[in-house]
């Protein structure tokens, strides 16, 4: 037997959390590493460990203490943050993500304790391979970077936009089982625009306006070529910065890097996913449905492109699917005779009259579904869902905008304006609504049942690229994991206590297009199923002797 490469001893090793287990420590560990006396007597296990903190996360009187409960737990140890939030994931994701991230965000400096992630800024033009340099772990395969720009719905939170990085890595991992030591939060801190936010007190990042323009492009561009050096193997996510640079990081990006963009990619995949087993419930395939999208941003362009892919596999040609989607923006219809339109919303400007109203506009266009990404609250107004009622039995009402207080109308509203006949889906959770003595379960149309399945399958085949092809797939795949039961309560979504196996699913899926494709710079595994399961994380300690 040779020695155990444990180098850390004592106080050293408490105070690391990967390695730390509290007082799981068993005897001969306490023996041989130097923590006797150091810890409380009684050995416990994981078990035993949970029994005694859930009460105690439980008892948080609100979901931002119990978020900086639980912060604190990762910081001292991630094993058994992790197993309390994976055996309870349905309990503890509208904490660790949306609708209480956004909170956090905006808390952030408040809630601050110990540094998480990585932070490169305006000032490091020239240097940030030495920043990537600074990070302690070499084997990165999955990073999450955001510019803060457009936080969730809640607009430019600068610096304190690192909660949605680690948030959504905390995510990879208690639903896909990417490792904890595999994920990376980076936040580009290039200012805000935010004044309020950026000379209070508490603000941790720059304080100057947002760098813009030819300055920003350079620094992104350095980024981008620093990760590639640094971690050749990692898959780059994009998250929550502005449409412009959403859409142009993508564009320049895609066929060069292993990168997606969450907003449009990720969101467009899962929206897919609903609209695939909503045809279920309402009998209209896809093919054959009208969309009206409110918002013309990242989101409702990006569900246009992939629907629109997928209305040609399913039969149609490009022009008849894009004339199936239809898009409001804060001007009105974007139709054709508009000279203010964004370049990419003009492929889905259609020659038709000018209109105003999203009420109008689905008086006119009788669309089957009606798809909230404005981050607008309140604009599903009652006038519109009744219209949406009024010309199909089983209206799709999808209010995706996050956090809860950005979603377009309340699960509530949609089932109450439509006699209860709205197949209702939102971005951030609802609790089930009991209308006319029926239940009616909400599903989640969130991006969470997407990326980490997404971000597994490029793992496990280290693909060099990410392509619409695998968020088509994983469409299809979660689409598929919709139950006869789960559709009976209204969900158009697996329940999230599933999400592993669905993670799982996905990751499968997209891995095997990375071998198809020529993408993957592995070899294929004989099992392919077996070796994601294989490559997925479990928060069990490992003895140390
Ligand atoms: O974070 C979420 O819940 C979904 C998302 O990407 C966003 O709203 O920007
Ligand atoms: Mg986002």
């Amino acid at each position: 037997m040779t020695a155990p490469l444990q180098p850390k001893r004592g106080a050293t090793l408490l105070n690391d959390p990967v390695l730390n287990k509290g007082t799981a420590f068993s005897a001969a560990e306490r023996d041989a590493f130097g923590l006797r006396g150091l810890l409380p007597p009684r050995v416990m296990t994981q078990d035993e460990q949970l029994e005694r903190i859930l009460p105690g996360v439980r008892a948080r009187p609100t979901p931002i203490d119990q978020y900086a409960y639980l912060v604190a737990l990762h910081d001292r140890n991630v094993t058994l943050f992790y197993r309390l939030v994976m055996d309870n994931l349905e309990e503890f994701l509208p904490v660790l993500y949306t609708p209480t991230v956004g909170q956090a965000c905006e808390e952030f400096g408040r809630i601050f304790r110990r540094s998480r992630g990585l932070y490169v800024t305006s000032e490091d033009r020239g240097r940030v391979r030495d920043v990537l340099a600074n990070w302690p772990h070499d084997d990165v395969r999955m990073i999450v970077v955001t510019d803060g720009e457009r936080i969730l719905g809640l607009g430019d939170l600068g610096a304190n936009g690192m909660g949605i990085p680690i948030g959504k890595l905390t995510l990879y991992t208690a639903c896909a089982g990417v490792s904890p030591h595999q994920c990376l939060p980076i936040t580009i801190d290039v200012g805000t625009d935010n004044t309020a936010l950026r000379e209070s007190a508490a603000y941790m990042g720059v304080r100057d306006p947002r760098m813009r323009g030819e300055e920003y492009d350079a620094l992104l561009d350095e980024f981008v070529e620093a990760v590639k050096e640094r971690f050749p193997l990692a898959c780059l996510q994009f998250e929550d910065f502005g449409n412009h640079n959403a859409f142009t990081l993508l564009e320049k990006w895609r066929d060069r890097t292993c990168t997606f963009n969450d907003d449009i990619q990720g969101t467009a995949s899962v929206t897919l996913g609903g609209l695939l087993s909503a045809a279920k419930l309402t009998g209209v395939p896809l093919r054959d449905m009208r969309l009206m999208f409110l918002g013309a941003g990242e989101a409702g362009i990006g569900i246009g492109d992939l629907v629109v892919q997928e209305m040609i596999a399913e039969g149609l040609t490009e022009l008849e699917a894009r004339q199936r989607c239809w898009f409001m923006d804060s001007r009105g219809l974007v139709v054709a005779s508009r000279t203010d339109l964004a370049e990419h919303k003009r492929r889905f400007a259609h020659e038709y009259d000018a209109v105003a109203s999203l009420q109008e506009a689905v008086e006119q266009l009788k669309p089957h579904a009606l798809i909230g990404v404005s981050g607008q609250p309140g604009t599903f107004t009652p006038g519109v869902l009744t219209a949406m009622a009024a010309n199909h039995p089983r209206p799709i009402i999808m209010a995706l905008s996050n956090p809860t207080s950005k979603a377009e109308c309340t699960a509530r509203e949609a089932y109450s304006a439509t006699d209860g006949r709205a197949v209702f889906a939102s971005g951030s959770p609802f609790a089930p609504v009991t209308y006319k003595e029926r239940t009616h379960v909400p599903g989640q149309g969130n991006n969470a049942y997407i990326f980490p399945g997404v971000g597994l399958g490029v793992i496990v085949s280290e693909s060099s690229r990410v392509t619409d092809e695998m968020f088509a797939a994983a469409a299809r795949t979660l689409a598929g994991l919709v139950t006869p039961e789960d559709l009976a309560m209204g969900r158009i979504y697996p329940s999230l206590t599933r999400i592993r196996e669905v993670s799982r699913a996905i990751a499968i899926e997209v891995a095997k297009i990375a071998f198809d494709r020529g993408l993957a710079r592995t070899a294929r595994p004989d099992d392919l199923a077996a070796a994601v399961s294989a490559a997925m994380y479990e928060p069990v300690y490992q003895s140390l002797i």
